[in-house]
């Protein structure tokens, strides 16, 4: 268990399963419905409010906010994986395949990669 919360990955499972049931539904009583039914390019920019509105708290250093934000955050993302039909286990098998790299020296390698073009 990891605090308040609970178990950090079984709850975003969890959400995972609720969003993927909620296709088809009726978006007058499911928001998430109804984010379906508005389509893909509408969802992505939800997920693109929902970050700006993150920035904005962290900026005014509000923390609660920030973790409000980061919630819906979090949501909107998991909506957008579903509708596109990115698997979780894609996305959690990508950043297991980068633990223990370091961003600077992945990085490094490959502006390297680049210049030997
Ligand atoms: N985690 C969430 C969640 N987080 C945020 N939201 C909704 O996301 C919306 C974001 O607020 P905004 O003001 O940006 O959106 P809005 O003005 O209502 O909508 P727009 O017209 O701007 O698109 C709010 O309506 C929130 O209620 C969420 N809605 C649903 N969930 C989860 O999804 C499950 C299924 O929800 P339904 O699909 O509604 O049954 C719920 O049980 C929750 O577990």
């Amino acid at each position: 268990m990891s605090g308040q919360g609970g178990n950090t990955a079984l709850i975003l499972d969890r959400l995972f399963e609720t969003v993927m049931s909620r296709k088809g539904q009726d978006p007058s009583t499911s928001y998430t419905a109804k984010l379906y039914s508005r389509g893909t390019p509408k969802i992505a920019q939800k997920l693109g409010e929902e970050a700006v509105e993150a920035v904005i708290e962290a900026m005014r250093g509000d923390k609660q906010k920030l973790a409000e934000e980061s919630a819906d955050l979090l949501y909107h993302l998991m909506v957008l994986w579903a509708d596109m039909g990115v698997k979780p286990e894609t996305v959690y098998g990508i950043l297991a395949e980068r633990e223990g790299i370091s961003g600077i020296a992945e990085k490094k390698s490959r502006k390297q990669g680049s210049g030997s073009k």
